[in-house]
């Protein structure tokens, strides 16, 4: 299979679909590599390394997406990039599309196969593809947090870890999950009071069982939310409904009462957030504040520590892209329904259930769209 990579354009986006470790394990396959010149150069792999590996460079992404039969990504395409995409090909990235509506209609129009990483799932119920990222954001999300807490940025001027004698700041983690298991060792890390909520009971007893009494767990309700925010200097966004737009759990309302220079890190903004007053936001300007609490709400985190986030994806995502290269995309869906899990457009069809929901669009099974293929 042909397999191209262009150049990521979101603000500040430094990751690359493939590294040239990848490249060597596709090439190896049999299949044919097309990289854009430049794409990894800000992370230090150079065009040489991916020639070295066994792609060929192209000079534009136009020229990557006119060759290639499958686009490699990381982040949801771009509106210039949706105009490139064509009926035969296949997008493999992360789209987000719950809360995005015109790149829903976009993707639809292309007629393009669209693989979202963040839906595709495992046996154990869990999301392979979105995990290392989610590693990468909850360990962020506390150092995110801690600068914003300083008085130079809207904080309320606190270490999160105090000093002794002085006590630490409260660091409130909603979802336990992946990010906020990550979130929560960070912030411990660092000597802050933690206090983490969630819905599934199994996995507030898992976090209790981990660190005993170092931490408390909270069934996550309307009203516990709102105490452990209002109690809260640094509130970590962290819930996830798998493919849906995030509940917007916080109110603006509750926002008005926190303490003047609290923190709020929406890392579930690119669900659409989990804070009523969030809006996505680049690593350009990170935050705004609205009522004395900064806001920090940056949809694509792990593009900051671009090199470690794009290994750490590519250790995911390489089993997949290569099952899908092997077998082309529709043997590679039939052979495995976690895979299939993460088509969510196909051949102008909307195929994820909860997307179709939120945005009131037609919805047909991902396995009946697979016939046109
Ligand atoms: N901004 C960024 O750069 C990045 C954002 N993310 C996003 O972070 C979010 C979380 O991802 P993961 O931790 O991997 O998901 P996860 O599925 O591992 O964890 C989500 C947790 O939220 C809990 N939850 C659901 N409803 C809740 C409620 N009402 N109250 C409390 N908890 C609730 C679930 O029970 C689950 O434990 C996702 O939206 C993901 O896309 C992930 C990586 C990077
Ligand atoms: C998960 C995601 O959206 C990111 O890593 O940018
Ligand atoms: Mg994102």
């Amino acid at each position: 299979m042909k397999v191209g990579v262009p150049k990521e354009i979101k603000n500040h986006e430094y990751r690359v679909g493939l590294t040239p470790t990848a490249v060597r394990e596709l090439v190896h396959n049999g299949h044919d590599v097309a990289v854009e010149t430049q794409a990894g150069a800000a992370i230090g792999f150079t065009d040489d390394e991916f020639r070295t590996a066994g792609a060929e460079i192209l000079p534009t992404a136009e020229a990557v997406f006119d060759w290639a039969e499958m686009i490699v990504k990381v982040k949801e395409p771009q509106a210039v990039e949706r105009k490139m995409l064509k009926p035969h090909h296949t997008l493999f990235t992360y789209l987000h599309l719950a809360p995005d509506v015109a790149q829903t209609r976009d993707l639809i129009e292309s007629g393009a196969t669209c693989i979202a990483y963040e839906t595709v799932t495992d046996r154990h119920g869990r999301l392979p593809l979105l995990a290392p990222m989610s590693e990468v954001a909850g360990r962020m999300s506390i150092q995110a947090g801690a600068h914003c807490l300083e008085k130079a940025q809207g904080g309320r001027g606190l270490l999160l870890g105090g000093v002794p004698g002085v006590e630490p700041a409260k660091v409130t983690v909603i979802g336990g999950g992946v990010v906020g298991q990550n979130a929560i060792a960070m912030a411990i890390g660092l000597g802050a009071e933690v206090v983490v909520l969630d819905k599934n009971i199994d996995t507030l007893r898992a976090l209790d069982h981990q660190y005993s009494n170092r931490i408390r767990t909270v069934y996550s309700t309307r009203e516990s939310v709102e105490q452990h925010v209002l109690e809260a200097d640094l509130v970590i966004g962290a819930v996830l409904i798998p493919g849906a737009a995030a509940p917007k759990l916080v109110t603006a309302e509750m926002i008005k009462r926190m303490k003047p220079g609290a923190v709020l890190v929406d890392v579930a903004i690119d669900q659409g957030g989990c804070f009523e007053t969030s809006k996505a936001t680049t690593h350009a300007e990170p935050t705004y504040i609205i009522d004395d609490v900064v806001h920090y709400c940056v949809a694509n985190m792990p593009g900051a520590v671009a090199r470690t986030s794009t290994m750490a994806l590519n250790n995911a995502t390489l089993p997949f892209t290569l099952a899908i290269a092997n077998k082309g995309p529709k043997q590679a869906m039939l052979d495995d329904a976690h895979l299939l899990n993460g088509l969510n457009v196909c051949k102008g069809k909307l195929t994820y259930k909860s997307v179709a929901e939120d945005q009131g669009l037609e919805f047909v099974e991902a396995k009946a769209a697979l016939e046109q293929l």
